[in-house]
């Protein structure tokens, strides 16, 4: 599903080298921890997939295709592919539960016929259905992060990215957001999530990727939390 071929992010500007040579293979359905210190280049992997940004050296391949040669409209298209998850919710404000994911659907085109079902699952998955009708600044911080799933979800994504999800969430809302990843990933989506917390990943044992100061050091099965 995702295929990193010895890729290397240098940032132009700065000639940061945030990755060197990185390998790694993601298959259809799997779901990856990715951790490191911070700057180990966790952010930057994850952009490299959205085509944020472009590798300096190697090529990265999503469904079997060349990022590199996704131009264009097609960029657009390629990240509707993917759903997004932050550390920081990142919800419109000035619009309700139920618009913010609605807004998704307009951008992806769906039928606005179909767009009540969608909505409704999504929340239903996150447990929200009650706050449709809410504005962010009546969620608390963990249901804030749950509706920012819930719109990930919405456009039906094979992929998930989460950069931190639940660095902002107190222990026990962050393992309520790990049940909802665990749900999604049990319906069949492929999910790469990056961490900081040891709990998140010792409460879910996955495949784990550890990257360090840009090199990818370890990569295990089932992996236990390890920043070396
Ligand atoms: N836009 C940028 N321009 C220049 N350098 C950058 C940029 N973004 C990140 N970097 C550098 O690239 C390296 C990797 O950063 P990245 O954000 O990918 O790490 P991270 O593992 O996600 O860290 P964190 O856990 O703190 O989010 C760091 O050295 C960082 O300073």
């Amino acid at each position: 599903m995702i295929h990193f071929h010895r890729v290397t992010l240098e940032y132009p500007r700065t000639k940061t080298k945030a990755l060197y040579e990185i390998n790694l293979e993601i298959k259809k359905g799997e779901f990856v921890f990715l951790v490191g210190h911070s700057g180990a280049g966790k952010s930057s992997l994850l952009a490299l997939i959205l085509k944020r940004l472009e590798p300096t050296g190697g090529a990265v391949y999503f469904g079997g295709e060349n990022l590199k040669g996704v131009r264009g409209d097609k960029v657009a298209l390629h990240r509707r592919r993917i759903g997004v998850v932050f550390q920081d919710h990142q919800l419109l404000q000035n619009y309700t539960v139920e618009e913010n994911l609605t807004f998704v659907l307009r951008v992806l085109g769906v039928n606005q016929t179909e767009w009540e079902n969608r909505v409704t699952r999504s929340l239903r998955l996150v447990g929200l259905v009650h706050k449709k009708r809410a504005y962010p600044e009546e969620l608390s911080v963990g249901e804030s992060q749950r509706v920012a799933i819930a719109r990930a979800l919405v456009g039906d994504p094979q992929v998930i990215l989460a950069d931190e999800p639940t660095g902002n969430l107190d222990p026990a809302n962050a393992l309520a957001v790990l049940e909802i990843f665990k749900a999604v990933h049990a319906r069949g989506a492929t999910v790469l999530m990056a961490t900081h917390s040891r709990e998140l990943v010792e409460a879910y044992p996955q495949r784990v990727v550890v990257l360090k100061a840009g090199q990818l050091v370890r990569d295990e099965k089932v992996g236990a939390y390890s920043l070396s």
